[in-house]
């Protein structure tokens, strides 16, 4: 199923969009683009390295013009950054260039996939359940309202989810995205 546009995989960190693009991109053999590895390898920088030095901000600007660069690229597939459609721009630029999915998944799954992990700035010193259910309650309405499809990833393989994203896609093809 050769894609047509770029599907962009949203969704909170840890909830599986890269794990879900490596396998959408077996599945339909296109080209697999992670945007926060393409910020580190550009920049030379770790991310925790990039927010500690130049701040926040500037991550975020990275971001934006990353998605504009995209947005002139071959369709692929695009894990986002956890935080990319806290943007509006971002947003806008994503959806006139292809299909945006939200990978969902519970707190407490979040918690058990990431624990263990040092590398999201975001999280460091909050690595707590109490803290990335807050977060994920304050992001939920941007997440929601940038996506045009939503796909819930506990208790699922990564196989099972990229099926539901395809088929989603061929339901789509008929009217809405
Ligand atoms: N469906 C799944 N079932 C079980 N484990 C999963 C699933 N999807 C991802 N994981 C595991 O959860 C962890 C986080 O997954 P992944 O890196 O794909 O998330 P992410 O959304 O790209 O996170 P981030 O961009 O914040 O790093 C990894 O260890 C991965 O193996
Ligand atoms: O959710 C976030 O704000 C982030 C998620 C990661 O993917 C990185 O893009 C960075 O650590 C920020
Ligand atoms: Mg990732």
């Amino acid at each position: 199923m050769k894609l047509d546009q770029h599907i962009f995989l949203i969704g909170f960190m840890g909830c599986g969009k890269s794990t879900c693009a490596a396998c959408l991109c077996r599945m339909t053999g296109a080209e697999q683009i992670e945007m926060d590895q393409e910020i580190v390898k550009r920049q030379g920088m770790e991310i925790t390295e990039i927010f500690r030095v130049h701040g926040e901000e500037y991550f975020r600007d990275l971001e934006t013009d990353l998605i504009k660069e995209i947005g002139n690229m071959e369709p692929m597939v695009v894990s986002c950054g956890g935080g990319t459609v806290l943007r509006e721009e971002n947003v806008a630029l994503m959806k006139a260039a292809g299909r945006i999915v939200l990978l969902t998944a519970e707190p407490e799954t979040v918690f058990d996939r990431v624990k263990g992990s040092a590398d999201r700035p975001v999280l460091n010193g909050n690595m707590n359940l109490s803290y990335i259910k807050e977060l994920m309650e304050a992001r939920r309405p941007r997440y929601e309202a940038a996506a045009d499809a939503a796909v819930a990833t506990d208790g699922r393989t990564a196989e099972e989810i990229c099926e539901e994203i395809l088929e989603q896609r061929k339901e789509g093809s008929h009217g809405a995205r």
